[in-house]
């Protein structure tokens, strides 16, 4: 259960005459969610959800993400609002951590999700990322190549471990992505997590995007690589190319990729599958095992980047 800290039903009572909810009717935590400690809060003017950063998140980087989705979800985009305190800022402390309150979203993360869901996902991205363009606050991506190093110099050593020539596969990547990672792509704030679990839907309807402490620039296409890989894989980690197409076709119903980025496309996906392999195989040799924090399989993804490996031409995704 990720809520790392405890909240005491007086402290949060205080807490919440700061802001513009009414009375504290009842409170739980939230057990999803690995980053952060989140509540669901009910008053007496409705649903909220409180966070309280742990050491994950920096606190220089909260007024970006914070503002990033006031600034969404003032432009039409179904994500959470953070609530404005009684002095305006939106970043308050409580039990000692910066803490926020932002809008309930209604529906649930789907744990499979079919090909009309993808082709949601595909457009609510790319409609996020128009919304985006004139939002005037910047944060570099810390999960770029210079990032996705240093996870790996850390983890290097014991790679072996979890799959047998893993270090000198990687090695190799990293070779490839130096020589042939795209430098000149339409770029903009991207979410970088969309994973199933920060996506609501209300049957086939997508309700709501969730989650945006990944959020920084970074080429818009990459964020649809990594949706490529987060929604369109199945179990026995095969490729569905029935989901790609429409993921794919979503995302360019609102907003078309150019040739450049349709090219670049296997080289971002296999960087993107690189990405979260990395942040999980690092977490997996590093964090200690029955503690909080949930450890996903790095496996899954070592799969992924060999099958972006043998793509030759973004069509194989179902790109048209
Ligand atoms: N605005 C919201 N409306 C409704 N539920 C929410 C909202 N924000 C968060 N939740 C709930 O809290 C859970 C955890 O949220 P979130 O994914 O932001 O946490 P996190 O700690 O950053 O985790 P991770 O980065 O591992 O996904 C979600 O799965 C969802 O159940
Ligand atoms: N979505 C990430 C974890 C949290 O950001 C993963 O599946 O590895």
């Amino acid at each position: 259960m990720a809520v790392y800290t405890d909240v005491t039903e007086g402290e949060l009572s205080a807490f919440l005459q700061n802001y513009p909810v009414g009375q504290l009717l009842s409170y739980k935590g939230i057990a999803e969610g690995t980053e952060n400690s989140n509540f669901l809060l009910h008053t007496t003017a409705g649903s909220f959800i409180l966070t309280l950063y742990e050491k994950r998140v920096e606190k220089a980087d909260l007024p970006f993400f914070l503002g990033l989705m006031d600034h969404l979800a003032k432009k039409g985009i179904s994500c959470p609002l953070p609530v404005h305190r009684h002095d305006g800022s939106m970043i308050g402390t409580l039990a000692g951590r910066p803490a926020v309150i932002i809008t309930f979203l209604e529906g649930m993360w789907l744990r499979k999700p079919g090909v009309v869901h993808c082709r949601e996902v595909g457009e609510a991205l790319a409609a996020m990322h128009l919304a985006g363009a004139d939002f005037t606050m910047h944060r570099a991506n810390a999960l770029a190549i210079d990032g996705w190093r240093k996870l790996w110099e850390a983890s290097r050593a014991r790679a072996n471990e979890v799959e047998p020539g893993l270090a000198a596969e990687v090695d190799g990547d990293f070779a490839d992505f130096e020589r042939n990672w795209p430098c000149d792509l339409p770029t903009g704030i991207i979410h970088a997590d969309l994973f199933p679990d920060n996506v609501f839907f209300l049957g086939e309807k997508l309700s709501g995007l969730i989650d945006f402490y990944f959020a920084c620039d970074d080429f818009y296409a990459y964020d649809l690589a990594t949706c490529l890989n987060a929604w369109c894989f199945e179990k026995d980690f095969s490729f569905n190319l029935t989901k790609g197409t429409a993921l794919l076709a979503g995302y360019q119903s609102v907003r078309p990729l150019s040739e450049a980025e349709k090219q670049a496309l296997p080289m971002l996906a296999r960087g993107s599958a690189l990405r979260f392999m990395l942040t999980r195989l690092y977490d997996w040799l590093t964090v200690p095992d029955g503690g909080l924090v949930m450890k996903r399989d790095p496996t899954e993804y070592i799969r992924r980047i060999r099958f972006h490996r043998a793509i030759g031409s973004a069509s194989e995704y179902g790109l048209k």
